[in-house]
């Protein structure tokens, strides 16, 4: 079983999955939003209007995927989409084309995050490294201010995913769903006080040990 991981570890697993095991990554997107919409649909949270906040980086993707499959279970959502599209990463731009297709079009602002029963964090995850820019780092105050259920995606945004330190500013989240281990980030300093309960979700990518596991044991037979 493997603990805890660095951002960086994630990211080489990540990176192994895609190009050496050959799983496209907008399948693992996929999976990363059925597994936070899992969480979302468990029984705790009010769904009766969700706010879905995405960057552009790929957290930013797992959260225009999200918006998009709660709509399509006829769910009444809205995509606050921050930053400039025409810099959003590759799969981001092709979950909102996605999205777009299905009649989702994201918003650019908030007046009033109390509208919203709940909102799904997906502004940033571990690729996070500088702080946050001055202006985001305003909304996620404002939103830690409207005291409303906030799940995020992989890490609460402005959370250093590898030491639990705010880069400038961090949501504070009810819970957190990660995607295949624990981010150690999560589990120390701010990170505690931060990431709520904490829900780990297999969405197909593992670490070498657990991949020689697989193997050891595919091989036994
Ligand atoms: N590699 C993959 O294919 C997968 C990635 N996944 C998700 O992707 C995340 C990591 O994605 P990334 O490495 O792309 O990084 P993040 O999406 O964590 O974003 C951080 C980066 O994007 C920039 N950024 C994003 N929005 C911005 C905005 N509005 N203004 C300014 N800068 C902005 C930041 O400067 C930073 O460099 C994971 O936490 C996870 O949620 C999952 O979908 C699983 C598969
Ligand atoms: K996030």
């Amino acid at each position: 079983m493997t603990d805890a991981v660095t951002a960086h570890e994630m990211q080489q697993y990540d990176q192994y999955t895609i190009d050496e095991i050959g799983v496209p990554s907008l399948v693992l997107m996929e999976r990363a939003a059925l597994a936070t919409i899992e969480v979302l649909g468990a029984g705790q949270y009010d769904l009766s209007e969700v706010l879905v906040i995405a960057g552009l980086g790929n957290n930013g993707g797992d959260g225009v995927a999200i918006a998009r499959l709660l709509m399509q279970k006829g769910i009444k959502v809205s995509l606050l989409l921050l930053g400039d599209e025409s810099r959003a990463a590759h799969n981001t731009a092709l979950q909102l084309k996605i999205a777009r297709q299905y009649g989702l079009h994201p918003i650019h602002r908030v007046k009033e995050f109390r509208q919203y029963s709940v909102i799904v964090d997906a502004l940033f995850g571990i690729g996070l490294s500088k702080p946050v820019p001055v202006k985001l780092g305003e909304m996620i105050k404002r939103v830690n201010a409207a005291n409303i259920p906030v799940v995020s995606v992989d890490v609460p945004s402005g959370l250093n995913a590898t030491t639990g330190e705010i880069l400038g500013s961090a949501i504070r989240a009810n819970a957190t769903v990660t995607f295949a281990y624990p981010k150690i980030g999560l589990l120390q300093q701010e990170g505690i006080k931060r990431a709520g309960s904490i829900f780990v979700k297999d969405i197909g990518i593992y670490s070498p040990e657990e991949l020689n596991n697989f193997k050891s044991r595919t091989e036994e037979k």
